[in-house]
């Protein structure tokens, strides 16, 4: 009796949701780059959910200028949703509170409460280590002299590197499931794994040097929903 009551309503709802889902317009804004627009790049592809990619050219410095008077906090990326219904655009700055965003939308942020909260803690932990890298990349970006990169790395980067492949390594050796926390991928393997693909470019991650985190990168890069959009993006240092 429940289950002829269940299936009455579910299919009205299942269509309602479409119907909703479709209303639902997002676009994305960010640098012609990965760095912090990738992770809800890659939301979006996991989800299967279609959204506008917009990407403002690095070098095209005047085109930013014009956009940054607009944006709420002056910088990217930002999301835009629009309802096509009710024609409300919110729109939502900060990298993380759009991943946090788009994986609670989506069902990617981890499946109970405390589960969230250690997806959180892992995010949070590669921005600590963020502040290290970013050092690195400005001075690659800057083009400055190879010792001068060297000496950014040794001094700043490789002892917080230490720490933070420690952290991930241990959460790793603790879960059977090959992911960093749960039993399904969450955002936080996207950000990790992502920004291993960084280091990796940067000299700082060498696979045959770091086998679990390696095995880690190749599970996520692996990921059916994701493969081909990996395959087909264009190549980027950062
Ligand atoms: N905490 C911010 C940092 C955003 C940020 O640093 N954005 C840079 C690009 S990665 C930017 O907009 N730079 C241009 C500017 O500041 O004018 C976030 O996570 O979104």
């Amino acid at each position: 009796m429940l289950y002829l009551c269940l299936r009455d309503y579910c299919q009205p709802i299942k269509l309602y949701l479409h119907y909703r889902s479709a209303m639902i317009q997002y676009k994305l804004i960010y640098f012609d780059v990965r760095g912090l627009g990738e992770v809800s790049r890659q939301l979006f592809h996991l989800a299967g959910c279609e959204f506008e990619d917009v990407k403002i050219p690095r070098n095209d410095e005047q085109a930013w200028l014009e956009l940054k008077k607009s944006t709420p906090f002056g910088q990217l990326p930002i999301l835009k949703i629009l309802d096509a219904e009710s024609q409300n655009e919110i729109e939502i700055p900060q990298s993380s509170a759009i991943g946090r965003y788009l994986a609670n939308q989506f069902g990617y942020a981890g499946k109970t409460p405390e589960e969230k909260a250690m997806v959180d803690a892992v995010i949070d932990q590669f921005k600590d280590f963020l502040v290290s890298q970013k050092r690195l990349t400005l001075a690659v970006r800057t083009k400055k002299s190879e010792e001068e990169i060297n000496r950014v790395k040794e001094d700043i980067v490789t002892p917080a590197k230490d720490t933070y492949f420690k952290i991930l390594k241990k959460l790793l050796e603790n879960n059977s499931s090959g992911f960093l926390v749960g039993n399904d991928i969450t955002w936080a393997d996207l950000q990790i794994s992502d920004n291993l693909t960084t280091l990796d470019g940067l000299g700082i991650f060498v696979p045959s040097e770091e086998p679990i985190l390696a095995k880690f990168h190749e599970k996520i890069m692996n990921t059916p929903s994701l493969k081909t959009y990996f395959e087909q993006r264009p190549a980027s240092l950062l």
